[in-house]
């Protein structure tokens, strides 16, 4: 993160970022309030592909704004490819959008509704830049996968993560969270809304494919009111994208095409 200070407070929240971050009054600016009537299904976008399996976390930080899975990212072991993305895209980190208690913390909405959490997967086009700093100022530098949850059953897989918050409770503090494929948090289904948008948070680089699940995955309550020092607030909705195409039915695993979630 730069080093100008940004929070989610009345001084510092998404009303003044402007001010040290001009491009939050930008036309391509996320999060979005996705409109499923309003999204045209384009043809030519195939599913998309997450190649996570040499998964290579490295270890899991609190930034003071989330916690994050940061993974080595100096090869192409872990990549999303397909969809709207011409190139392999390589995993950076991924990270959480939380509510506070009771209250939700996704940053895209459907229709208006926002959910518990939002998981974002950050990848960068190593095939067209050096590295993720050069990518993000790039308009197609970037590609992130956004995931919802919703509160429902206990999630199994979300355990690692929680677990290890305890020892990440405080801003800066990192500790080792090897092994873990980010793959065990998909839904079953991959179809996805697609728009060209921006980081959500400072520096609100214009530079982010989304790639936004339509199937949510379900946390417990428990799971979903987690909290720590880091919980980030919300950044109001930026108007809608001008275009915005769904995927097209993803293979189930049967290989046969899956009804599409809308
Ligand atoms: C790897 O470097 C970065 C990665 C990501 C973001 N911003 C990211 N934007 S988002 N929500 O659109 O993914 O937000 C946060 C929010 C909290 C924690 C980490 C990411 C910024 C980065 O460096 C500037
Ligand atoms: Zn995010």
């Amino acid at each position: 993160m730069t080093g100008k200070h940004w929070g989610y407070g009345k001084d510092d929240g998404p009303s003044i970022w402007h001010q040290n971050f001009p491009v939050a009054e930008g036309d391509r600016q996320s999060p979005i309030d996705i409109m499923p009537q309003q999204a045209s299904h384009d043809p030519n976008l195939g599913p998309i592909v997450l190649n996570y399996d040499h998964c290579t976390s490295l270890n899991i930080c609190n930034n003071g704004h989330s916690v994050v899975v940061e993974f080595d990212d100096t090869d192409d072991r872990s990549v999303i490819l397909g969809g709207p993305l011409d190139n392999p895209y390589r995993l950076k980190q991924f990270h959480f959008h939380w509510g506070g208690k009771g209250c939700h913390g996704s940053e895209h909405t459907v229709e208006g509704n926002s959910y518990a959490s939002e998981l974002h997967l950050v990848h960068w086009n190593a095939v067209k830049y050096r590295s993720f700093g050069e990518a993000a100022s790039a308009p197609d530098g970037l590609a992130v996968l956004g995931i919802f949850l919703e509160t429902g059953d206990d999630h199994r897989w979300l355990h690692t993560i929680t677990d290890a918050l305890y020892m990440v409770k405080y801003k800066a503090s990192v500790t080792d969270f090897k092994g873990f494929n980010p793959k065990c948090l998909l839904p079953s289904s991959l179809h996805y809304w697609t728009y060209l948008g921006s980081l959500t948070t400072p520096p609100l680089h214009e530079s982010v494919t989304w790639i936004v699940l339509k199937e949510p995955i379900a946390v417990s309550e428990r799971q979903a009111s987690f909290e720590c020092s880091c919980s980030l607030g919300r950044k109001r909705i930026r108007g809608y994208a001008w275009k915005i195409t769904s995927g097209p039915p993803s293979l189930s695993k049967a290989g046969k095409y899956a009804p599409p979630i809308n």
